[in-house]
């Protein structure tokens, strides 16, 4: 018989005293897992609803999710997209039971996950404090659910999730080949052994796999042979055709996927110059670099329209990649913003982001053509 895995303390058991300690000992596997990723599911839930509520994104759920301090990344995925699907039902089903008070609305994204489970998903064992909590108000909560399907003269909860909901678009999981570590044909060969995989008829180095192919844990994704990116933004680098030996700038670099599209472009020769204002997302572009192998790639903490093109240093840069904070209304579906409560309403929040974006992008559009034409020797 498979000898159970000892769980590693986290931060989640070392917040928890003797007795909770003990509960959990006595718990089955399955109890366990569920009882950790419930808290881990919190904490990416509280990260993006946070972020939404300030229309800023701290990263899309994804990517909370797959950072390496989440441990069940599957199950706390699927718990995170389930509870936000389920939000409005949930906050509602709280409201009308007057539950969230006092120190549970401090850890409002926890109630959240419990309610979700305990309505709609897998059974609730009573350890920890909320579960134990919620665990007494199951009728009620119950209760509130069937009388919000009668208010809202529906039959089933997928009604009323249906209700509010954007449907879903399914897209091709595309894939870039990191040339600078594999050619495309052994990349096609390897994928190919567990899935479809065809080459893009106008991305050479993309390949499509079916929707929603789950490779985040593929050898070629963690060695960075081969990068999870869409069709549109592999198209830039490829438009851009950067020859090796260029200089080439990358004007707002991070996560730093077209960084490393243009290095494998530009076959590891030339100078890549990659601009990033935000110091956070510095750590992101440098971890993107080190895994695509490119050793070409200069990394620049600060702000493009700062770039003084008449600088010995860059003046002799042939090329711009400009790719400036949008909207990111495109990858709305890959995202799973649609699962967002501000996407439903949009507000004068909105606008004056939207404004604000589009201010910053003309400004950049202007920097970039304007030092490209004056000052450095190529073109656009
Ligand atoms: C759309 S993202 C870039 C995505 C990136 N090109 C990729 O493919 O991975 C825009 C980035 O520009 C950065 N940024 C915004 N304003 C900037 C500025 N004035 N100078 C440099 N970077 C900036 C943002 O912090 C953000 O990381």
């Amino acid at each position: 018989m498979a000898r159970a895995k000892k769980m590693k303390p986290t931060r989640a058991t070392s917040t928890l005293g003797p007795a909770d300690k003990l509960e959990i000992k006595r718990l089955s596997n399955a109890e366990r897992s569920a009882y950790f990723s419930r808290r881990e599911a919190a904490k990416v839930l509280r990260s993006v609803l946070e972020g939404d509520a300030r229309r800023r994104a701290v990263g899309s759920i994804k990517s909370l999710v797959f950072r390496p301090a989440i441990r069940n990344k599957k199950g706390t995925f699927a718990l995170v997209c389930q509870t936000l699907k389920h939000l409005a039902i949930i906050k509602n089903v709280l409201e009308a039971s007057s539950i969230l008070k006092g120190k549970w609305k401090r850890q409002a994204e926890l109630i959240f996950i419990i309610t979700y489970d305990i309505l709609f998903g897998q059974a609730v064992s009573p350890v920890g404090d909320a579960e134990k909590f919620l665990m007494q108000w199951k009728d009620a909560l119950q209760l509130a659910l069937a009388r919000l399907l009668v208010k809202e003269k529906v039959k089933t909860v997928e009604d009323l999730v249906n209700l509010n909901q954007i449907p879903e678009v399914s897209k091709p999981r595309y894939v870039r080949v990191n040339t600078l570590k594999i050619d495309v044909d052994s990349a096609l060969l390897e994928l190919g052994r567990q899935n479809m995989v065809q080459k893009d008829d106008v991305v050479p180095d993309l390949l499509i796999l079916p929707p929603a192919t789950d490779l985040h844990n593929h050898p070629l994704v963690i060695n960075g042979s081969v990068f999870l990116q869409g069709k549109a933004s592999s198209m830039v680098a490829t438009a851009l055709d950067p020859k090796p030996g260029w200089e080439v700038l990358d004007a707002c670099a991070a996560p730093g996927n077209k960084t490393a599209h243009l290095a494998a472009l530009m076959r590891g020769k030339g100078r890549i110059i990659a601009c990033e204002l935000n110091k956070e997302r510095v750590k992101r572009l440098k971890e993107t670099i080190k895994l695509s192998g490119a050793s070409n790639i200069k990394v620049l903490n600060g702000d493009f329209l700062n770039i003084n093109p008449k600088d010995p240093s860059v003046s002799t840069i042939r090329a711009i990649l400009l790719d400036p904070s949008c909207s990111g209304s495109g990858t709305v579906s890959v995202r799973l913003d649609n699962l967002l409560p501000s996407y439903a309403a949009a507000d004068v929040k909105d606008t004056e982001r939207l404004n604000k974006l589009a201010a910053f992008q003309k400004k950049a559009l202007a920097h970039a053509l304007s030092s490209l034409g004056i000052y450095f020797k190529g073109t656009i």
